[in-house]
């Protein structure tokens, strides 16, 4: 399932900045939807990075969409599979609400793609002029999955670590457990956000990879580990709902094949999580069972301690799973395939 991630953020906070930076990555093929209200055109050269297919939602909001339709509909075409996208990346408009855009990809029902994470862009100078001006901490950080505080090169030397704390806390007020960079020029390591397939250019591709990867290396944006712990005997149900559930601090995203017990023996599921929220699904057909592992996505990860929650929850396990882990195995399948069907199983 190709993973859709959004990006949200007020007017001029550097989405458009973001994307780019996201597409000077060549080794995944990425498709973009652009939420235009006819302001930016993507043959305009403001998005500069290489698209593999874009699709345009012009004349509104993606959040007032009366239904998440006109979404889905694009969502369904770019997932195609002759597209062969590795990822989706949705630029909502500047006047998008994350919670609007949070529900939309919820409950809608687009096949192929599964949420790849809300990603709210901050502008750390105008921030407390424009967005966070009441009391209560702005509820659209709630839907967020990372939070990047942008624009801190505009921001004196001695007050920007300063900011940046004052912004983190605030957007902890109303989301305490999401994962929040510093950023200037938008800049955030791919890598954090989806898979960059290949280290080379692949034969049928513009032959970008090696200049773009040298760019990315100089543009100073926090670098995403990466913590990997191998799976090769099966785990226990619960202990890796729980890990799931909590998840090690600063991991904003886990994916990897495991092995877990079932109640009809053990089955091989892909676990792709981010900022929180976890998809599982049966594990990808011709995946290979000696190379199943679980990988740990973050900045500043603690990579012993996440190294060892991580073994924590996939210790081999011979007991029978209780009935009660193996309902909750399936409750989170039946969310995963249909993200829609949340209310009726919470019913
Ligand atoms: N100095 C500085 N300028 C930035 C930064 N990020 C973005 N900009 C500039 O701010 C302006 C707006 O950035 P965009 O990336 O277009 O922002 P946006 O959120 O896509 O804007 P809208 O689509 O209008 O809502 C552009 O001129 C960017 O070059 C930053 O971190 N530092």
């Amino acid at each position: 399932m190709i993973p859709v991630i959004v990006l949200t953020g007020y007017l001029g906070a550097g989405k458009t900045s973001l994307l780019n930076g996201l597409l000077t990555r060549p080794g995944t093929r990425v498709g973009v939807i652009i939420n235009d209200i006819g302001k930016i055109n993507v043959d305009t050269g403001l998005i500069t990075g290489q698209i593999d297919a874009a699709e345009s939602i012009a004349g509104g909001c993606v959040c007032c969409l009366p239904d998440s339709g006109g979404l889905d509909e694009l969502l369904e075409k770019l997932a195609q599979p002759k597209l062969r996208l590795d990822a989706i990346i949705v630029e909502a408009s500047g006047a998008a609400d994350p919670i609007n855009v949070d529900r939309l990809l919820r409950y809608g029902n687009a096949p192929g793609v599964r949420p790849g994470g809300i990603i709210d862009v901050i502008d750390a100078v105008q921030h407390e002029h424009t967005v966070d001006t009441a009391a209560m901490a702005p509820a659209r950080f709630g839907a967020a999955s990372l939070v990047v505080v942008n624009k801190l090169d505009m921001i004196a030397e001695d007050a920007r670590e300063a900011t940046f704390a004052r912004i983190s806390d605030r957007v902890r007020q109303a989301n305490p457990k999401v994962s929040i960079v510093p950023a200037s020029h938008a800049a955030i390591d791919p890598d954090l956000v989806f898979d960059i397939a290949l280290n080379e250019d692949p034969a049928d591709e513009l032959p970008l990879a090696a200049v773009s990867r040298a760019e990315h290396d100089h543009t100073h944006a926090p670098h995403a580990h990466a913590v990997t712990v191998p799976c090769p005997e099966p785990a226990d149900p619960g202990a890796v709902l729980d890990l799931l559930e909590n998840p090690p601090a600063n991991a904003y995203r886990l994916k990897g094949h495991v092995k877990i017990r079932t109640g009809t023996g053990v089955q091989r599921y892909l676990i792709n999580m981010v900022g929180w929220q976890p998809h599982l699904q049966l594990a990808t057909p011709g995946s290979d069972p000696a190379k199943d592992a679980l990988v740990a996505v973050g900045v500043e990860l603690d990579e012993q301690q996440v190294g060892d929650v991580l073994r924590a929850a996939l210790e081999p396990s011979n007991a029978e799973p209780s009935s009660q882990d193996l309902i909750r195995l399936e409750r989170r399948l039946i969310l995963s395939s249909r993200v829609a069907d949340e209310e009726s199983v919470r019913s």
